[in-house]
């Protein structure tokens, strides 16, 4: 059951929002509707508009509602600073968009937000990322065509769609050069997605200095789950009992054709290698 206030945050500057809310008896055409504003997310981000806090839901009369808040980005004005939550002496504001990392304009306007702002990118391996993209994608929209489909403009002549959206996001290089147009490489630090799994604290210890902090975050505060297959926190802040990250984080991965891995291995091949030149360090994904 979907409330019917809409719940798109309110007054914040450089911001200009529309909601809507739908309520219709025509299930299909809101399931598709909604299938094809999730998929058009990268598209409409691409303008500068950015759809914030959707839900949806069904309500006592079997109608889906539908609550999308569009924030439209007003130019190069918006005013990320004065968004951010005030800290005291001693605090470090973070903010966390995966996005940003591949959003064409992001990199200037961080720039003119904060010359100095340290930046932290964690990267995977592409092939693997792209699958786990597509998991998240069909798990929301079931009845898109297989990841063997969409990954090919031309699967006989096994030409790669190197822009559709969970292919082109693991483009690291071009995306990083993006970035080291306007930062120094030292101001921003690349965490290994697959350490970050294998040895979260030995990578937590490197963010730690990057930020220039204490090292508190150490191998003490992780427990391996067996049942979770990943690492989780033995006692988080302010709870006693452990924590394990939620359900969408380390699922099951979609199968996929294992020649079509082949090939988008040997497309990143070129690619990896030209990131890690960047990087300064070989991340080791073949
Ligand atoms: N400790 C722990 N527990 C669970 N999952 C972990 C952990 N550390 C890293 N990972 C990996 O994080 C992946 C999910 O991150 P996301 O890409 O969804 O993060 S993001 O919020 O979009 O940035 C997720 O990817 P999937 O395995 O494809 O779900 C995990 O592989």
């Amino acid at each position: 059951m979907l409330n019917q206030s809409c719940a798109c945050s309110a007054g914040r500057p450089g911001v200009w929002q529309v909601c809507w809310q739908m309520s219709l008896s025509l299930q299909p055409v809101l399931q598709g509707l909604w299938s094809h504003l999730q998929l058009n997310e990268t598209h409409l981000l691409g303008f500068g508009v950015e759809t914030e806090e959707q839900s949806a839901g069904w309500d006592q009369e079997e109608t889906l509602c539908i609550c999308i808040c569009v924030h439209l980005h007003v130019g190069q004005g918006y005013d990320a600073l004065s968004m951010m939550p005030k800290a005291l002496d001693g605090q470090i504001v973070m903010e966390k968009t995966p996005r940003y990392f591949v959003t064409v304009d992001t990199p200037a306007r961080v720039h003119a937000m904060s010359q100095d702002v340290k930046l932290i990118v964690v990267v995977r391996d592409p092939v693997t990322r792209a699958i786990s993209d597509y998991t998240q994608i069909i798990s929301k929209t079931p009845n898109i065509p297989s990841f063997e489909t969409l990954a090919f403009k031309n699967r006989t002549t096994g030409q790669i769609d190197s822009l559709w959206s969970p292919l082109w996001i693991g483009l690291y290089a071009q995306h990083m050069e993006r970035w080291l147009a306007w930062f120094p490489r030292n101001q921003i630090h690349l965490v290994s997605g697959e350490r970050l799994i294998s040895d979260p604290a030995g990578e937590l210890g490197k963010v730690q200095d990057f930020l220039g902090l204490q090292r508190i975050v150490t191998d003490k505060h992780f427990y391996f789950n067996k049942t979770k297959g990943f690492p989780c926190l033995k006692k988080p802040e302010g709870s006693s009992k452990p924590h394990c990250l939620g359900k969408t984080k380390g699922r099951t991965h979609v199968s996929i054709d294992p020649e079509v891995i082949r090939k988008l291995r040997d497309f990143y091949k070129p690619h990896n290698q030209r990131f890690y030149q960047l990087a300064g360090q070989n991340f080791g994904w073949h």
